[in-house]
């Protein structure tokens, strides 16, 4: 069996990223929400565009105003009104002052900003009552954040609110975006019914599913769901070969264990799977079950297709399913789809326990609870009730996974252990 970190290591190895020529889209500046930029964005503009100003006030000249006071005012003419959004039409001359607003575009021959605070008005006379510290106070200079030309936004970048407000700002109208990964997902067992439908003795609601698709979806990624397939070898054969067929990544539940139903691992052999994982030293997860379809160029049945198809066969009970999906799907995914490789993660954290954890050893052990942040320390609360790998009710609001490795058996209350970080 492998331990968890080689197989951490063969997943993060098949997981190819997307490519930056091929697999990319242009979408409008909007459409880019959530998506992940696939080329670098740089910008034709300066930023700020023009010398502007940072306060309602006037725009003058630092050395008429230089060592004024409120004993010895400058006493300045206002030559122009200047609200954000015009053009000034004037220079300012010595002696001359221009009313400005905040975000108004400097007049030429001022060089500073003096608050209105700092002022006493009367007629069209203004006095300065406080000098300036220095030339150029209160005035954002054009390009002083960011000069035209140079780079902008990285490639692997996602783009949520502080990027799409880069993106607008350097009127970026057109963004070059990743296309969405496609991801089949099916889950296998003749017990399974989908939730509107009757449920007879012996059968069970395919939960999985379910749990799966909205993993995938806040992901940013196309689920394409197959439903749900008997355990039986022709019907998977046919379902599987559909599921490769049509996706960069396949992810099924069940049939993956050493019952006699358990098909899944055969197939994917039998249709020219290079099964890379089989089992590893998890748990819950222990029969997780990875392979690698070549593809080879792309034909024309795939047109939008990577070149390999990075299948997934996970085991049937619901936390086994998640759990692997966080350790080790999430993050391929998220390689894959052209992420930075500083987010790919898993994301771990230290965090003191609140309660004893027991595990019964030989297998790193995942322990499913809640992460809290108190007075700057994260801290872990196992979920309450049953740690067993069919019992999905106890995962509800699962935000940690606490890791003890197969030699830890026991942590006690207090004790510090690595957590894995899960979206919740
Ligand atoms: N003799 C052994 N038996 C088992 C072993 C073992 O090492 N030796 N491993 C156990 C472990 S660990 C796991 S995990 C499971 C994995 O089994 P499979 O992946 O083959 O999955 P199934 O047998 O099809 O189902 C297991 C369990 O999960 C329920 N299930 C399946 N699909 C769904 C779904 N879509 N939604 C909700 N629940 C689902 C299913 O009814 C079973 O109860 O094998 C152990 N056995
Ligand atoms: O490892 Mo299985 O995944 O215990 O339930
Ligand atoms: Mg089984």
């Amino acid at each position: 069996m492998l331990s968890v970190k080689e197989a951490e290591s063969i997943v993060l190895n098949l997981a190819q990223p997307l490519d930056s020529q091929r697999d990319v889209e242009t979408v409008d500046l909007l459409a880019a929400s959530g998506r992940i930029l696939a080329a670098a964005v740089t910008g034709s503009l300066d930023f700020p565009y023009w010398d502007n100003s940072a306060m309602d006030g006037y725009a003058v000249r630092f050395a008429d105003v230089e060592n004024c006071s409120a004993e010895k005012p400058a006493v300045l003419e206002v030559v122009e009104e200047i609200p954000a959004g015009y053009q000034p039409q004037n220079t300012v001359q010595s002696g001359q002052a221009a009313r400005i607003f905040t975000g108004a575009m400097m007049p030429a021959g001022a060089d500073t900003v003096v608050m209105q605070e700092d002022t006493r008005c009367e007629g069209d006379r203004i006095f300065i009552l406080v000098s300036p510290e220095k030339p150029q106070a209160f005035v954002r200079p054009g390009g002083a954040f960011y000069q035209a030309g140079t780079p902008l936004l990285t490639p692997g970048t996602v783009i949520n609110a502080p990027e799409m407000a880069v993106l607008a700002t350097a009127q970026c109208i057109q963004v070059p975006v990743y296309r969405r990964l496609r991801v089949a997902i099916f889950s296998t067992g003749d017990e399974l019914v989908s939730p509107d439908e009757p449920l007879a003795p012996g059968k069970l609601v395919d939960s999985n599913q379910y749990a799966l698709t909205v993993l995938l979806v806040q992901m940013g990624v196309e689920p394409i769901r197959l439903g749900i397939v008997p355990d039986n070898e022709d019907a998977l054969n046919k379902a599987i070969s559909r599921a490769v067929a049509t996706a960069d990544v396949v992810l099924s539940t069940g049939g993956v264990s050493v019952g006699d139903y358990d098909y899944v691992e055969k197939i994917l052999a039998d249709l020219g799977g290079k099964v890379q994982i089989s089992s590893v030293a998890i748990k819950p997860g222990k029969p997780l079950t990875v392979a690698e379809f070549k593809r080879g160029e792309k034909n024309d049945d795939s047109p939008s297709l990577s070149s390999d198809c990075l299948y997934f066969g996970l085991p049937g009970n619901p936390v086994s399913a998640l759990v692997c999906c966080w350790r080790f799907v999430v993050p391929a995914l998220r390689k894959m789809s052209g992420l930075a490789a500083d987010a790919w993660g898993p994301e771990f954290v230290k965090a003191r326990c609140n309660a004893e954890l027991r595990s019964p050893g030989r297998r790193e052990t995942y322990v499913w609870g809640k992460l809290h942040l108190v007075a700057g320390v994260w801290e872990f609360e196992p979920a309450s009730g049953s740690q067993n790998s069919a019992n999905l009710i106890n995962l509800a609001n699962t935000s940690g996974l606490a890791v003890l490795p197969p030699t830890d058996t026991w942590i006690v209350p207090g004790e510090f252990v690595e957590v894995l970080k899960v979206s919740h």
